[in-house]
C-alpha cells in the first residue's frame, strides 16, 4: 500500500502540570475541549497529518506529564523529538517562570538542532491573566523562538502553532538533506579527481616502465 505521507516527525509538548498541554493537543487532533483536568501519566501521544506546500507531513505529538514525579520518564523522550512546544499558562506566573527549567532540560537532553516554539495557553482567560503578551514575546525572543498565545477553549492559534513548529522542522530537515547531498557531491567530485590523478600517475608509471 502506498505511504500516506512524505515525512514523519516527532513533536514533544513540555510545560508544568495544568497548563493545558493535553487540551491543546486534543483541540488540534480531535477539535474537542474537555474542561476537566486528568493529569497525564508519563507520556501519551496523538497523530495528525498536515499538508505543507504539497508535502504530506505526519506528526506524532507526544504529550508529557507536567508533574515532577514523571520527569525521569519524560526526559527519555527529549532526544527523539525534532520539535518542541513549550507551554505555559497565561494565568499562572509560576508556569511561566518554570520555563527556564524546562528550557535548560531541553538543552541538556534534546538534540542540538531541535526546533522550538513557545505557547502561552488559556488566552481566553483575560481577566485572570498574570503574564503579559509582552513578557511572553520577550522570553521567546531571548530563546530565539516564535511565540503564540493559544486557547484550547476557543481554538485560538492552535492550528497555527502546530503548523508553524512542523514547518520549522521540515525546513531544518530540508537544510540537513541539502547539506548531506552537498557533502556527497563534494565527496564524489573529490573521488573522481583522485581517480583521475591516480590514473595520471599510472600512465606516467607505465611510460617509465617501458624505458
Ligand atoms: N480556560 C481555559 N482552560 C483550559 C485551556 N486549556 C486547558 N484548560 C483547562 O486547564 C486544565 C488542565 O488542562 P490539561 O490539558 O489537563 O493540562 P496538562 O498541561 O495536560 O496537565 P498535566 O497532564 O498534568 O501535565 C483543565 O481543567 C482544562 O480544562 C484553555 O485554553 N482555556
Amino acid at each position: 500500500m502506498a505511504k500516506q505521507y512524505d515525512f514523519l516527525f516527532r513533536l514533544l509538548m513540555l510545560g508544568d502540570s495544568g497548563v493545558g498541554k493535553t487540551c491543546v493537543l486534543r483541540r488540534f487532533t480531535e477539535s474537542e475541549f474537555d474542561p476537566s483536568h486528568i493529569s497525564t501519566i508519563g507520556v501519551d501521544f496523538k497523530m495528525k497529518t498536515l499538508e505543507l506546500d504539497g508535502i504530506r507531513v505526519r506528526v506524532q505529538i507526544w504529550d508529557t506529564a507536567g508533574q515532577e514525579r514523571y520527569h525521569t520518564i519524560t526526559k527519555q523522550y527529549y532526544r527523539r523529538a525534532q520539535g518542541i512546544i513549550f507551554v505555559y499558562d497565561i494565568t499562572s506566573k509560576s508556569s511561566f517562570q518554570h520555563l527556564v527549567k524546562w528550557a535548560s532540560d531541553v538543552d541538556e537532553y534534546a538534540q542540538d538542532k531541535v526546533q522550538r516554539i513557545l505557547v502561552g495557553n488559556k488566552c481566553d482567560e483575560e481577566l485572570k491573566r498574570q503574564v503579559t503578551k509582552d513578557q511572553g514575546n520577550k522570553l521567546a525572543e531571548t530563546y530565539g523562538m516564535e511565540f503564540f498565545e493559544t486557547s484550547a477553549f476557543n481554538s485560538m492559534n492552535i492550528c497555527e502553532s502546530f503548523t508553524r513548529v512542523t514547518e520549522l522542522v521540515l525546513q531544518a530537515h530540508k537544510r540537513d538533506m541539502d547539506n548531506l547531498l552537498g557533502s556527497l557531491d563534494d565527496y564524489l567530485e573529490k573521488a573522481v579527481l583522485e581517480e583521475e590523478d591516480s590514473e595520471g600517475i599510472d600512465n606516467n608509471a607505465q611510460k617509465t616502465c617501458i624505458c
